[in-house]
Parts: structure tokens; C-alpha cells; sequence
């Protein structure tokens, strides 16, 4: 998808929520253990119901991979279900990947090429030519890990070098050289608060991944007053508050009350930026 098509779906729907698929086998209603394949079920009843008020899905890799090739089917059936019921909804693969070029290379043909989605989260640590095996496929997406929204972003990206430079703020400065703002994007957490001021004099105009609110306790409006551009500039992602809100028979309707929620607390955000 290209950064067009997903700044006229945002505008159009009035959102710019990115639903993560973070399906927890423990978690997910009882009812729902009989399925053929639990997970897919359950994404596939969530999708259908937030599906309006949504413009991306996040499926994180962890929740798949932890159950054996029973998630692994069930990760492939909600891309390949989303891309054939939703074709608008951009797919961002949350796999946290990066290694040396040529393994990164594999990686990139398994998302991009195999499984087909539109964005993959890359981990930095590893430098230049760890990323660009992920760049160069049209209208695909390299989500790099900038300020991320847990405790221990302060053990590394808070670093400062000898001239007060924070390891972030060389991420984005670096790594803005490999790919331009159609290409790449930031998971900056939303935690963060004022940080995004700081963001976004480095990166003005690439999208941001913001997971962090909801759960993590993030705070939308912050964000937003931070984070926003003219072109909106942010794919905010909740997966608990959204995916687990109940975990009864009811768990899709309620799943679709906490996105509209927060769907329309985005409409009057983009309102205030007049995007
Ligand atoms: O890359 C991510 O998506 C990510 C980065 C980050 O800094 N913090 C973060 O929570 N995430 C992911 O975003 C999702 C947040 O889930 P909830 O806290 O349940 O909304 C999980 O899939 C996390 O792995």
C-alpha cells in the first residue's frame, strides 16, 4: 500500500487505528476452543467486527510462533483472510526482524513476497545493511523501532553519545538516509508523551507506529498533540483493550464498542488538525 492509498483511507474513515492481533490462547473465550483453529476464529470474528473502524492490523508474530505450526496456519489464514475480505487495510507483520544482510534477505521474501503483507517491524541494532533487504519492494513498509513504549527503551535509545545525541534520535537520523518517508516509518510508544516533539523534528513527515495506548496506558490526546502532521503522520495501535475487552460469548461486539471508541476519539483529533 502505498502512502497515499493510506492517507485516503485514514481520511476517509476518519481513523487512524491499527488493531493489534495479539490473540493470548488463554485469554480468548472458551466458547471458542472447540474451532478447528481457536485463533484464526477468534481474528476472524474480531476483524469482521472492527474492520470499520480500523486502517491497519498488527499481528505479532509471538502469539503465532508460540503455538507451533497450529499458529502458524492460523497467522497465514488471517493475512490471507484480510487481504481477500479487507484488501484496504494495510498488514503490518509485528516480527521485530534484522540480522545480516543475506539473512535479512530471507526474512524480507517471507513477508513481503510468501506471506504478502504490507509492513514488517525491523529492529535497528544491527545497521544498514540489516534494513535495506526490507526496502525496495513497491508500496511495502519498513517499521523500524525507534522510541519504543516499554521500560527498558531508557536502558539503550535514551543514551546520550559525548554531544547529547540519544541513540533514538541517531536511528532516525541514520536511518532516514536508506529510505524515504514512502518506505519507512517509526514505532515510537505511546508512553512516550513530549518525546514525540522531539521525533518529529527529526522525522517530520514519516508515519509513526504508536502502540501503547489502552493497556499501557498511553494517552491518545497527547500523541496526537505531539505527533500529529497535516498528513495525520500516526497508526496508533491498541491490542488488549480492543481484542480482550470481554471474553465472554460477547467478545467481538465489545471488541468493536472499544474501537469505535476510539475511532471516534481519532475523528475529533483530525478534526483539531483539520486533516
Ligand atoms: O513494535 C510494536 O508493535 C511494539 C513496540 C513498542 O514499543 N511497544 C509495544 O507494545 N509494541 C507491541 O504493540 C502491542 C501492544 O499491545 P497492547 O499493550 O496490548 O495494546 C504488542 O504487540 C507489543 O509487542
Amino acid at each position: 500500500m502505498t502512502r497515499k492509498q493510506l492517507i485516503d483511507n485514514i481520511k476517509n474513515k476518519q481513523s487512524f487505528l491499527c488493531v493489534g492481533l495479539d490473540p493470548d490462547i488463554k485469554k480468548i473465550p472458551q466458547h471458542l476452543l472447540d474451532c478447528e483453529n481457536p485463533l484464526f476464529e477468534f481474528n476472524r470474528q474480531i476483524i469482521d467486527a472492527t474492520a470499520p473502524y480500523a486502517v491497519a492490523y498488527k499481528p505479532n508474530l509471538a502469539f503465532y510462533e508460540s503455538l507451533g505450526t497450529e499458529g502458524w496456519i492460523a497467522f497465514e489464514k488471517t493475512v490471507n483472510y484480510l487481504r481477500e475480505h479487507y484488501p484496504d487495510q494495510l498488514i503490518i507483520a509485528d516480527a521485530k526482524r534484522g540480522d545480516i544482510g543475506n539473512t535479512s534477505r530471507m526474512y524480507a521474501q517471507s513477508f513481503f513476497e510468501h506471506l504478502g503483507v504490507d509492513a514488517v517491524t525491523v529492529a535497528p541494532y544491527m545497521g544498514e545493511d540489516s534494513v535495506t533487504p526490507f526496502l525496495g519492494y513497491e508500496g511495502k513498509w519498513v517499521v523500524l523501532l525507534a522510541l519504543t513504549s516499554n521500560k527498558g527503551s531508557h536502558d539503550f535509545q535514551l543514551t546520550e553519545d559525548t554531544d547529547g545525541t540519544r541513540l533514538f534520535e541517531k536511528v532516525i537520523t541514520t536511518s532516514s538516509r536508506w529510505a524515504s518517508p514512502e518506505s519507512m516509518m517509526y514505532v515510537v510508544g505511546a508512553t512516550q508523551g513530549r518525546m514525540f516533539e522531539d521525533i518529529r523534528r527529526l522525522a517530520p513527515d514519516n508515519f509513526l507506529l504508536v502502540p501503547g495506548v489502552g493497556a499501557q496506558g498511553g494517552s491518545l490526546e497527547e500523541v496526537c498533540r505531539y505527533g500529529m502532521t497535516p498528513d495525520c503522520g500516526l497508526l496508533v495501535n491498541s491490542s488488549r483493550g480492543i481484542i480482550f475487552a470481554s471474553d465472554g460469548t460477547d467478545f467481538a461486539q465489545r471488541a468493536a464498542e472499544e474501537a469505535k471508541k476510539l475511532q471516534q476519539q481519532m475523528a475529533e483529533e483530525l478534526k483539531k488538525f483539520s486533516v
